[in-house]
């Protein structure tokens, strides 16, 4: 399992290799030990999967507030997804940048999200499952949201969203600081 840096600080892309035989394969999807000699301090508490039926379904963009903020291991376990994560934290120097990856059960890649760091992703095949390991639990009253298309941003999405909530749709504009 190898964590490789992204061009946002403390976002890393978590690659591991697939054993292949005749059977099919397996991987390593979280590994303590790897994620320690990376410097990357990560114990999952919870686990949840994302099952989204249509191709270009847009979930996001969303992160818990502090002091729930929650670092996530992000993976699509079918079909294909464009993953965002967006930096949130002012004292960054990715502030208000963004970073693309694409996540497949092909690829097996996963992308580490720490604390401050928006999440949100399309979808690029129909069926796409997209599985998260949190290191706090769920706290509902702590999610926090903004827009896909927030000029803000600048977000180049390989498509318009052909489905997504109202909540995602609304949010407001995004506020400094
Ligand atoms: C996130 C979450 C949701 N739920 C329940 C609450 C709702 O009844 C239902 C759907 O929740 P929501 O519409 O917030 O799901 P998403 O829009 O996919 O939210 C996620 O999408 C973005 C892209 C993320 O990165 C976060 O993991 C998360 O915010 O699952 C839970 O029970 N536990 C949870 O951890």
């Amino acid at each position: 399992m190898r964590l490789a840096p992204t061009p946002l600080p403390d976002v890393w892309l978590v690659e591991s290799q697939s054993h292949e035989d005749a059977r099919g394969g397996f991987r390593r999807s979280w590994c303590a030990a790897s994620f320690a000699a990376a410097g990357v301090d990560f114990t999952p508490v919870q686990a949840s999967l994302s099952t989204n039926t249509a191709p270009h379904t847009l979930r996001g963009l969303h992160w818990q507030a502090e002091p729930k903020g929650e670092q996530k291991l992000v993976r699509c376990v079918a079909g294909r997804i464009q993953d965002v994560a967006l930096d949130l934290r002012p004292e960054s120097p990715g502030y208000l940048r963004w970073h693309a990856v694409e996540l497949s059960a092909e690829n097996g890649a996963a992308l580490l999200l720490p604390r401050g760091v928006a999440h949100g992703f399309l979808t690029l095949t129909p069926g796409a499952v997209v599985e998260y390991l949190m290191d706090v639990p769920h706290s509902p009253e702590a999610a926090r949201g903004a827009r896909w298309d927030d000029p803000a941003f600048g977000i180049r999405w390989a498509a318009p969203p052909s489905v997504i909530s109202g909540r995602d749709r609304d949010w407001p504009d995004f506020v400094h600081g």
